[in-house]
């Protein structure tokens, strides 16, 4: 699955009964992701990761720019074809299984229904189906007939991934799919994921706020910035080897995930997706920006490293391979004492 140079622009109310603003979510984002890799997304709330994963599944269409699967644009085929190449090769774990599933039906219609739509086998092959998806996420054939109320947080969000993986897809697109649930069962739904992944030769894309989690289970990681991808990097190489600003600091403010260190101080807000700013996104918080930055977005840059097509960034004044975060921190702390 590729998705190049890709722009959304939503329309927002603000206020006003008749005044809408457009809100560009996506201002030319670019994602791959390989058969059988995890690519796990990050960023602050609101820089477009769910808009990105909404664009896998073929529920929103990019303004500009294309979503190739399987070597068909998706955008550029008939709606039905489209709907049966991501409705079978893509599966979607949303966020919360609380509303993802349809109350009043019990966990065998839930897995059903995909199989009944794209007319999967004879119904006695559709029911083995059911069984062998349930007892695949590791729920007891006598849930069967419970309906989603009647489970648990975690029970529900087994049933959601088993209902995504009802058509076997070759990419599960993952949003968020643990932050709705008890601290308590996150762990094993992350472990089932990996189980999965690992069984069913899996690609995933996965959505998460938490970075270590993501660190986890991602090969590789993408950093998003106001709606524009700013690095992707093995997910050994995020932490101290990232090369973007932006990826430092978001790092740097991550709880545990370096030695113990202050956050690298950014200036002022994340500027609002109704009126980004020309140029790098990250410019009007960077320490390092310059007139080139306001001027241009530059292209991707690979590392010189020993995996130059796995680690690539755009940046006009990238942070040096041998740049602790510590210097990141000094630098930045005089930047701002100067301004
Ligand atoms: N349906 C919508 N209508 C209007 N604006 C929207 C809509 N969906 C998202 N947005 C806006 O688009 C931008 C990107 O949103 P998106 O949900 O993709 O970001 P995100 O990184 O997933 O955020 P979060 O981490 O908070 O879920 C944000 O400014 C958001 O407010």
């Amino acid at each position: 699955m590729t998705v190049e140079d890709a722009h959304v622009v939503y329309s927002a109310r603000t206020g006003g009964l008749f005044r809408s603003a457009r809100v560009h979510a996506l201002t030319g984002a670019d994602l791959t992701v390989a058969p059988g890799e995890t690519v796990g997304v990050v960023g602050e709330s609101g820089c477009g990761k769910s808009t990105l994963a909404r664009l896998l599944t073929g529920i929103e269409r990019p303004a500009r720019g294309t979503v190739t699967f399987r070597g068909r644009d998706l955008w550029a085929i008939p709606a039905a074809e489209r709907r049966e190449l991501v409705g079978t090769g893509v599966g979607m774990v949303f966020q919360d299984p609380a509303t993802a599933l349809n109350r009043r039906l019990p966990v065998r219609r839930v897995l059903r229904d995909p199989l009944d739509v794209h007319r999967r086998g004879t119904p006695a092959q559709r029911d083995a189906r059911v069984r062998e998806l349930m007892s695949l996420v590791g729920l007891p054939g006598r849930l069967a007939d419970a309906l989603p109320g009647q489970l648990s947080g975690g029970q529900r969000q087994r049933v959601a991934i088993a209902r995504a993986l009802a058509l076997g897809p070759g990419l599960l697109v993952a949003d968020e799919p643990t932050s709705a649930l008890d601290v308590s069962v996150r762990a094993q739904i992350l472990n089932l994921l990996l189980d999965l992944k690992e069984r069913l030769g899996l690609a995933m894309v996965f959505v998460s706020h938490d970075i270590r989690t993501v660190r986890r289970m991602s090969d590789r990681v993408i950093t998003m910035y106001l709606g524009r991808v700013v690095e992707e990097a093995p997910a050994a190489d995020v932490t101290e080897r990232a090369r973007h600003p932006y990826t430092r600091a978001l790092f740097s403010a991550t709880p545990g995930l370096l030695d113990p260190i202050d956050p690298i101080p950014l200036v002022g807000p994340v500027p609002s997706a109704v009126t980004p700013p020309s140029g790098c996104p990250f410019r009007t918080r960077c320490w390092k920006a310059d007139a080139a930055c306001a001027a241009s977005m530059p292209a991707f840059a690979a590392t010189a490293e020993e995996t130059p097509a796995m680690h690539r960034y755009r940046c006009h004044h990238p942070v040096g391979a041998h740049e602790s975060t510590h210097d990141l921190v000094s630098q930045a702390t005089s930047a701002r004492e100067r301004s």
